[in-house]
């Protein structure tokens, strides 16, 4: 039997140089708020957690979460560990009850199952290591020839430099495009006009064949998004993303149900009660979950299998192995998110100054390899001088 002795927890906390925040970049939960200065700054996340669960053989398994790193990381030292350690981790679906339930009183959404999301996420690691299998080959094996991902950017800004960005993602084959609203219901009528005027400059760029998806990051409220959607149907969105906050579960469901355009959402959903829940309401037409939020992969493949009753296809919020293994080892996870490597800007571009091994998009589609046991990535030191690193 293998036994998992230790777990090590190290916040990366980025030094390096990053693109400064622009008004009206993306819409998101706090433009509700009569806001002085930079609204944005709560959603960037310029710290990562790396969680490496050691076995007695020496094999290490490697996890991560985006969310709140450094209290991420204090509730791992101080709770889940303790939990965990002397485990078999091939018990993984006993583990992750055990985590679950013993911290059920708080720890069931946000931070506690963020906590129990890398933790699981470095186990399924570690159980690819130990059999010498890729994880997407302990989940369902591959569905997919090659894994077609979405280009994922497209902040708002003046229409002729997001016009030019969409020029050069073209470049490289991409046949789907995630754009974000950069104006909500503060911004009124004039607002509104500004967010058309760039989902029509995106198709005069991107053109007809190609998907267009469309970004509110919790930025817009149930009658702000009532009025845009009709506006939006011409435009033919693949989907409107997280039109309103993440609690408000009915507003989902009502903007879903109009039928205008299919709402997705969950990358800010947790457990896989969680998703169940946006499933039955009907909230979502996609399913967005983050492997690294909603409970690791043990959760998203029982997630997975709930979706596909409901034939409500799952593309995983943010690239990342975590998500990809997943997408791959499911047929109704269709395609897959992916951030362009670029400066730091926001944050979900920092897995790449983490780690080694993470897949780069080519021609619009992404490969796992068949021989490579585990998710297949690697801490890196490349850009060690541009973290303060947290033990
Ligand atoms: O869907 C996404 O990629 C997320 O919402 C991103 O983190 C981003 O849009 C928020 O800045
Ligand atoms: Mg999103």
């Amino acid at each position: 039997m293998t036994k998992i002795t230790s777990i090590r927890t190290r916040v990366w906390h980025w030094t390096g140089p990053t693109v400064p925040p622009r008004g009206n970049f993306c819409t998101n939960a706090s433009d509700a708020l009569y806001e002085k200065g930079d609204a944005m700054s709560s959603f960037r996340f310029h710290q990562w957690l790396t969680v490496e669960v050691e076995c007695d053989d020496g094999t290490v398994g490697i996890g991560n979460a985006a969310l709140a790193p450094t209290v991420v990381k204090k509730a791992i030292d101080d709770w889940y560990a303790p939990l965990v350690i002397g485990e078999d981790p091939f018990d993984y679906a006993y583990i992750w009850e055990k985590m679950y339930r013993r911290t059920h009183a708080w720890g069931r959404k946000g931070i506690g199952m963020t906590a129990i999301s890398a933790i699981d996420i470095a186990i399924w690691d570690a159980m690819g290591k130990l059999t010498g299998k890729p994880v997407f080959k302990l989940l369902g094996g591959r569905t997919k020839e090659k894994i077609p991902v979405y280009y994922s950017k497209l902040y708002a800004r003046d229409i002729a430099a997001m016009q030019a960005e969409a020029e050069e993602a073209m470049t490289h084959g991409y046949t789907a495009y995630k754009s974000r609203f950069g104006y909500g219901p503060k911004d009124g009528m004039p607002g509104m006009r500004e967010n058309l005027k760039r989902v029509e400059a995106l198709r005069e760029v991107i053109g007809w064949d190609n998907d267009l998806m469309l970004e509110c990051y919790m930025g817009w409220t149930l009658d702000y998004a009532k009025r845009m959607l009709p506006k939006l149907a011409k435009y033919e969105p693949r989907w409107l993303e997280e039109p309103v906050i993440a609690d408000d579960v009915a507003g989902y469901a009502e903007l879903n149900a109009m039928n205008i355009v299919p709402i997705s959402g969950g990358e800010h959903e947790f457990s896989v009660m969680g998703c169940a829940d946006l499933l039955r309401r009907g909230a979502v037409s996609v399913l967005q979950y983050d492997t690294n939020r909603v409970g690791g992969i043990t959760a998203a493949q029982k997630i997975n299998a709930i979706a596909e009753a409901f034939q409500v296809p799952v593309i995983p919020h943010a690239g990342q192995m975590h998500n990809y293994h997943l997408s791959m080892a499911n047929a109704n996870c269709p395609i897959a998110e992916y951030f362009p490597v670029f400066d730091v800007e926001v944050g979900n571009e920092l897995f790449y100054y983490i780690f080694e091994g993470d897949p780069e998009a080519k021609d619009g589609f992404l490969q796992l390899d068949d021989d490579m046991p585990g998710l297949g990535i690697s801490i890196s030191d490349r850009h060690l001088h541009n973290f303060r690193i947290e033990e």
